[in-house]
């Protein structure tokens, strides 16, 4: 089968464990997020706070050679036909739960600073989002404006907040204006921000899968609903990893409020719900062929593949497989813009040199 060429809009980096006691005093360090290997579950420590994470053998699941070490990493990405990577943090998930504003700002800081001389610094293929403090928005503000200087294309943000921080609220304000202004994507992430199992009994595995993807939904409703992405019409958001089909349904079913409910409906908006999606909004999935169908199907154009490298959830080893599974037959224009085209429009990535 000849191999297909993809960018991939939803990856993580591996920090190293001593990221943060690296670069921060003992008094923050001690504090920063820290993974240790409970009996049957890894367990997070993030400011004091223990959580008690995934399964151990979840852990423990296949990881790609890469994982660690972005120089094997590469040979990884050669191998499975992967040319440009968004690498999403995987520890740095956990710095959304820090609410004291000076140990977010500066663990956020020491994440971006890593990321920058350790990734960015040293490839142009893989590249990560920048993360920023969701303590203060001041503080946010001005990393966006810090990393975006810094070469930075996108800030990480959760799907889920804290009660009285939805997105929708005048609290984001500033930060919708610092990224419209530096050009930088806000790339939210599923299971980000809040609890990922909420279920325990029969169907539990799929239950709390499915139960991570209605944030991205949520994040959605209130960035359109709310006027955010009205009033910023420069503004990019993604929702990474939770699958691309359902971007347009909720597209219809938010024109349908807008219209039906219409007496309720404030803020108004310059265009309907589902214009204001298919212009501003973009989803990244893995092996949904779905995700696929509805771009011809619905006219959303704004889909992009996502190996999800290393996690159990990616394709790591089943690559050009799944490539073929999902793009066989498929428009040739289609097939461009989800494996390449979505991601060159946001993030530009450097010409691929042809395969030696
Ligand atoms: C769900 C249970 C406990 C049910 O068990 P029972 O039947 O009652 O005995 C069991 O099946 C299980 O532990 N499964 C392991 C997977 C898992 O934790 N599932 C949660 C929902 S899925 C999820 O949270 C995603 C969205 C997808 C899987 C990877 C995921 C956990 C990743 C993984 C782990 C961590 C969290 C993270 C980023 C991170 C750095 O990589 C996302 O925030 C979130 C994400
Ligand atoms: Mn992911």
């Amino acid at each position: 089968m000849a191999k297909i060429w993809v960018n991939s809009g939803d990856s993580h980096v591996m920090e190293p464990d001593d990221l943060w006691t690296e670069a921060l005093p003992q008094r923050l360090a001690d504090r920063a997020p820290r993974s240790e290997r409970g009996e049957k579950y890894e367990v997070l420590y993030i400011d004091g706070e223990r959580i008690d994470r995934q399964l151990n053998d979840f852990m423990d699941a296949m990881r790609p050679p890469g994982a660690k070490d972005l120089d094997v990493r590469l040979k990884d990405l050669d191998q499975e036909g992967v040319w440009s990577q968004l690498a999403f943090p995987s520890m740095g998930f956990w710095l959304v739960s820090i609410t004291e504003r000076e140990l977010a700002r500066e663990t956020v800081r020491a994440w971006n600073d890593w990321a920058h001389s350790e990734i960015l610094g040293r490839n142009k293929r893989v590249i990560t989002p920048a993360c920023v403090s969701t303590a203060d928005i001041d503080d946010a503000v001005a990393e966006v404006e810090r990393v975006a200087e810094l070469g930075f294309k996108s800030v990480f943000l959760p799907c889920s907040t804290r009660p009285g921080e939805e997105y929708a609220l005048d609290r984001w304000e500033p930060l919708w204006t610092a990224a419209e202004r530096a050009g930088v994507v806000l790339a939210f992430h599923i299971g980000t921000g809040g609890e990922n199992v909420v279920f325990r009994g029969p169907g539990g595995a799929v239950v709390n899968y499915m139960e991570t993807t209605y944030p991205g939904m949520r994040v959605v409703a209130h960035m359109v609903a709310g006027g955010a992405l009205d009033r910023h019409p420069d503004l990019k958001i993604l929702i990474a990893e939770g699958g691309a089909g359902w971007v347009p349904a909720i597209g219809d079913r938010m024109d349908e409020a807008y219209r039906q409910h219409g007496m309720f409906v404030r803020p108004k908006l310059s265009r309907l719900p589902s214009e204001i999606i298919r212009q501003q909004v973009y989803a990244s999935f893995q092996h949904d062929k779905s995700s696929v169908e509805i771009v011809e199907a619905t006219g959303y154009y704004n889909v992009m593949w996502g190996d999800d490298y290393p996690h159990l959830e990616g394709t790591y080893g089943h690559t050009q497989s799944t490539l073929h599974e999902l793009f066989d037959g498929v428009d040739d224009k289609i097939r461009e813009r989800v494996t390449r085209g979505t991601f060159n429009e946001l993030f530009s990535p450097p010409e691929q040199t042809p395969e030696e």
